[in-house]
């Protein structure tokens, strides 16, 4: 499990380890250190996809120093990038952008390693004030200081384009709300000129958090300068896991500085690199904390039900899929295919009988009639009831209708069976008409999201979503009691417990029918930990986004780099489950 800190959480595990003399910000500023050292000697290409290598100019060392401003001058700039030997630092040349708080104050240490190095390093500090030890151990070294008040913001893009490498230490887990000014305006600037220059701009690498991003909530609230890599310490931060912000970090790097770990004891490890993030798994958190989950392989093997020698198929779980209308049958295809060979005891589908006998030819293995079920999936390609038109629907509605009634406890249980896990999604999305319990997950993107909401009184349309979305998907939860299961590149889930942001598939996945089969799979996952999933609210959202992450990897495994049909993550399904259960 990879934990992100919210930075509440942070503080407070700073707080003693400070109050204790631990040298926090060293070790942070050496290891950030390392990071740009290694950026540096790999060369200027390293690391970056392939697009964005493409064209790249060939580097050209050049020494030479800076101009009377502390930048360098265009002429010089024209003439070259000074890194770009393989293995070689010195002579490269850095830029930090340099905030007024302990985010700046790591910059400047790690500068003064730079210098210390032969690197020739400019700090441009952004703010009137700044981190006064940082400042003067990075003077003492060697290293240039300008102001944000001497200089022109494009003088600082031309220093950028002539730099190896730019660090972005203007803020951390202090920020709040988009930059303010000076910095938001430097910051929109250069993340402009970045998009301009393309594969002419310097590696960037974002001190703890790329400045400007929502660190608790992952939000993008104003300018944010995107960078190649980001070296975050202590504890990955919400932001950097979670939609639309984690797309700007880049490869997160995680440095020990020596906060608590799994048995809450504290101790520094000593090894500033390649610390796993799980180092800092807890088997469970308090949901106030603000904390943001991701999910590993091993996670989902402790939590997949497989069969003991003692089970049969009807304690293994049986799925009834609710899924397809004459007019999209295709749906009811998929749906069943990812909830058959996700493994249940049982698949029973009901449908129009010419989707049943499509659904037949596809998956032999499926029942097609009714019966007692442990989960539902409702609603994969099911046409929504709008407030006026009546859907031709081949009487889906009412089954699903039915169905809910089960899933809300409206009907007794001697007729539905009681207490009932269910995946609500696309058309179900429409029919809810009761306060939901935990194990029922809503699966919608961020269109049906936004109806949804738009449903329960919210001003929101698909675009708010987008740039909120642990916020959205928090009030879904809130506002229906269910579990809720916002699909994306980073799929976000939220229930009663922790949040889960998942980023597990590639981005081939956004294809017709993925979402039908990813329904199926947590279908067999809610339908075989169905007496669990009834007693622990929190269960739903794990086993959410343990099916999100076998999704992900069974189109990750179906795409092998390139294009895919949705009925090929289910069938890369059971042996992306065999790999986990493996590992
Ligand atoms: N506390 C510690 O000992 C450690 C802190 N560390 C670093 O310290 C950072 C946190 O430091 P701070 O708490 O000093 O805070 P930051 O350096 O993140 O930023 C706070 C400063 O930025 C300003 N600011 C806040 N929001 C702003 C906005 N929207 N626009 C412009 N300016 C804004 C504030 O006025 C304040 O001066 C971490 O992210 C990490 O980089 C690390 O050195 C590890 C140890
Ligand atoms: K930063």
């Amino acid at each position: 499990m990879k934990d992100a800190w919210s930075s509440d959480e942070v503080r407070k595990a700073e707080e003693p380890l400070i109050a204790a003399g631990e040298p926090l910000m060293a070790r942070a500023a050496y290891a950030l250190a390392q990071a740009v050292l290694r950026e540096v000697a790999a060369g200027p290409a390293a690391g970056r996809a392939p697009d964005r290598r493409a064209g790249r100019p060939a580097a050209v060392r050049l020494g030479g120093s800076l101009g009377s401003d502390g930048l360098p001058g265009t002429a010089r700039i024209r003439r070259a990038r000074t890194a770009g030997t393989r293995g070689e630092v010195r002579g490269a040349r850095a830029l930090l952008l340099v905030g007024p708080g302990n985010n700046g104050g790591d910059t400047l240490f790690a500068g003064a390693h730079l210098v210390r190095r032969g690197m020739s390093v400019t700090a441009v500090l952004a703010s009137t004030r700044a981190h006064e030890e940082g400042l003067a151990a990075f003077r003492s070294a060697g290293g240039k200081v300008v102001t944000l008040a001497d200089i022109r913001v494009p003088s600082v893009v031309q220093s950028a384009l002539a730099s190896d490498v730019v660090l972005d230490g203007l803020v951390g887990v202090g920020a709040r709300g988009a930059l303010r000014p000076p910095a938001g305006g430097l910051v929109r600037t250069l993340a402009e000129a970045r998009e301009k220059a393309g594969e002419r701009w310097p590696r960037t690498i974002a001190v703890d958090i790329p400045s400007g991003i929502g660190v608790d909530d992952g939000a993008v609230p104003g300018p944010v300068l995107p960078a190649d890599r980001t070296v975050t310490f202590g504890a990955l931060k919400p932001g950097l896991i979670l939609p639309p912000a984690a797309h700007l970090a880049g490869e997160v790097e995680l440095v020990d500085v020596g906060f608590p770990t799994v048995a809450g004891t504290t101790g520094w490890s000593g090894a500033v690199w390649g610390v796993a993030p799980g180092r800092h798994a807890m088997s469970g958190t308090d949901p106030a904390s603000g904390r943001v989950r991701r999910m590993e392989p091993a996670d989902v093997a402790e939590l997949w039900p497989v069969p003991s020698p003692h089970d049969h198929k009807y304690t293994r779980g049986v799925v009834g899929v609710i899924a397809g209308t004459s007019t999209y049958p295709g749906a009811a295809v998929l749906a069943t295919s990812g909830a058959v060979l996700a493994g249940p005891g049982m698949v029973r589908y009901l449908g129009p009988e010419a989707v049943g006998t499509r659904v037949l030819l596809a998956r032999p293995e499926v029942v097609v009639a009714g019966g007692r079920v442990q989960a539902w999936v409702l609603g994969p390609g099911v046409p929504g009831v709008g407030p006026e038109d009546g859907p031709d629907d081949d009487g889906q509605a009412r089954r699903i209708f039915g169905a809910l009634a089960a899933v809300t406890g409206v009907l007794s249980e001697d007729v539905t069976g009681g207490k009932m896990p269910a995946v609500i999604d696309a058309g179900a999305l429409t029919m809810l008409e009761h306060r939901l319990p935990a194990w029922a997950v809503l699966t919608p993107h961020a269109g049906e999201l936004a109806e949804l909401l738009q449903g329960l009184g919210h001003d929101v349309d698909r675009a708010a979503v987008e740039a909120q979305p642990l916020h959205w998907v928090r009030t879904a939860h809130q506002a229906t009691g269910a579990t809720v299961l916002l699909k994306g590149a980073i799929t976000v889930v939220a229930g009663p417990g922790d949040v889960y942001a998942q980023a597990d598939a590639p981005t081939w996945t956004g294809t017709a029918g993925s979402g039908d089969v990813l329904a199926g799979i947590l279908g067999t996952l809610l339908a075989g930990r169905s007496a669990d999933v009834v007693q622990d609210e929190t269960l739903a959202a794990r086993l959410a986004a343990a099916a999100v992450l076998v999704h992900g990897r069974a189109a990750a495994r179906a795409s092998a780099g390139g294009p895919l049909a949705a009925l090929e993550i289910a069938r890369a399904v059971p042996a992306v489950v065999a790999d986990l259960l493996g590992a």
